[in-house]
């Protein structure tokens, strides 16, 4: 379980002071996917960075498995983080090694004798999909290529945490796909906790079961993926959704009604909104004598056609016409 209580993070120099984090209070269960969304400035990494003490907070505590991240010694604080992996958008890799030197580097560090270490590397190399590539320099290596390197860099200490710093953000949609299927399957195998903090819902909504919105620094609504997509409170989770259901997954079509009695728009809408999709009334189409309400609803396809057929029902139960 990583736990924040009460968790600020303030940045402050002679000119100015920067809330990036502001008293977050979180939990989030041991062996989950948990996304951390928002958009760009909302405090996602600085939040992230605290888990593993890359950032200590200004107030409040970050427990990681019941231990108090914040107040760790240094040399207690190296050790811990070993058992975090962590992956960046830009792959932080060494340029000068090879996929092979790469992963190896945190067993190097771990002080771990050279059999084991090369046992190790070799079944890294294996999981992530890069035995072919292990004498190449990164250069060498598509973008996928070089998060399957951190990936595999992240996972040599056998971590308990695996955070993901906006990990797919510089791929494209094929590739970020395969990545977020690894990020999966290390997940259920190994039983890691991954943390993956990202502006992208789609990749929210592909891997995580809990997710929390932020803001501002502050977290603005949480829980279940399903719950914050088909029922989004905040404007600001609902401007996230409403973003997402534009992306390429999302189809869009222009729908229209024919009401006598418009008062069955309330319970139609009531139908529709049990379907993740985003609908927007067109102005200009109510005419009086033959009211017709016209919409734009993005969604996938299946959700579309849930709600072409609502509005089919909708007119044989004679709701319209
Ligand atoms: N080292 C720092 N010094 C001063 N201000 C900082 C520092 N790191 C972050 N900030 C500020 O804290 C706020 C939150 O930044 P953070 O990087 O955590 O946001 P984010 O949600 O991850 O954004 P992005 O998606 O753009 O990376 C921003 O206003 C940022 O400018």
């Amino acid at each position: 379980m990583i736990q924040f209580h009460h968790v600020s993070k303030r940045y402050e120099d002679k000119q100015k002071s920067t809330i990036a984090v502001d008293r977050v209070s979180l939990a989030i269960p041991e062996g989950t996917i948990y996304g951390i969304i928002g958009f760009s400035g909302a405090g996602k990494s600085t939040l992230l960075r605290m888990i593993n003490g890359l950032e200590k907070p200004s107030e409040g505590q970050v427990f990681v498995a019941d231990q108090e991240i914040s107040q760790l010694a240094d040399t207690q604080l190296r050790s811990r983080r070993q058992k975090m992996g962590m992956i960046f958008q830009h792959f932080h890799l060494l340029w000068s090694r090879t996929v092979r030197e790469n992963i190896a580097f945190p067993l190097e560090i771990a002080d771990v004798d050279p059999a084991t270490l090369n046992k190790k590397v070799d079944y890294l190399l294996e999981r992530v999909g890069l035995t072919e590539k292990a004498d190449d320099y990164p250069s060498q290596l598509s973008g996928g290529q070089k998060q399957r390197v951190g990936i595999a860099r992240a996972l040599a200490n056998d971590p308990s945490v695996l955070l993901c710093d906006e990990a797919t953000s510089a791929l494209d949609p094929e590739t970020t796909r395969s990545i977020l299927k690894l990020l999966q399957e290390i997940n259920q195998e190994l039983g890691i906790t991954l943390v993956i903090v990202t502006h992208e819902m789609s990749v929210v909504q592909s891997i995580c079961r809990q997710m929390s919105v932020m803001d501002h620094g502050k977290v603005i609504e949480e829980g279940t993926v399903e719950e914050l997509f088909s029922n989004p409170k905040h404007p600001i989770t609902k401007r996230l959704v409403t973003n997402e259901l534009k992306s390429v997954d999302h189809v869009e079509e222009v729908l229209s009604i024919h009401l006598y009695d418009l008062r069955n728009w309330n319970s139609i809408q009531q139908l529709i909104s049990r379907h993740p999709v985003h609908l927007q009334i067109l102005p200009g189409n109510l005419n009086v004598h033959q009211p017709v309400i016209s919409f734009r609803v993005q969604g996938k396809s299946e959700d579309i056609t849930a709600v072409k057929s609502i509005l089919q029902s909708a007119n044989e139960e004679g709701l319209s016409c």
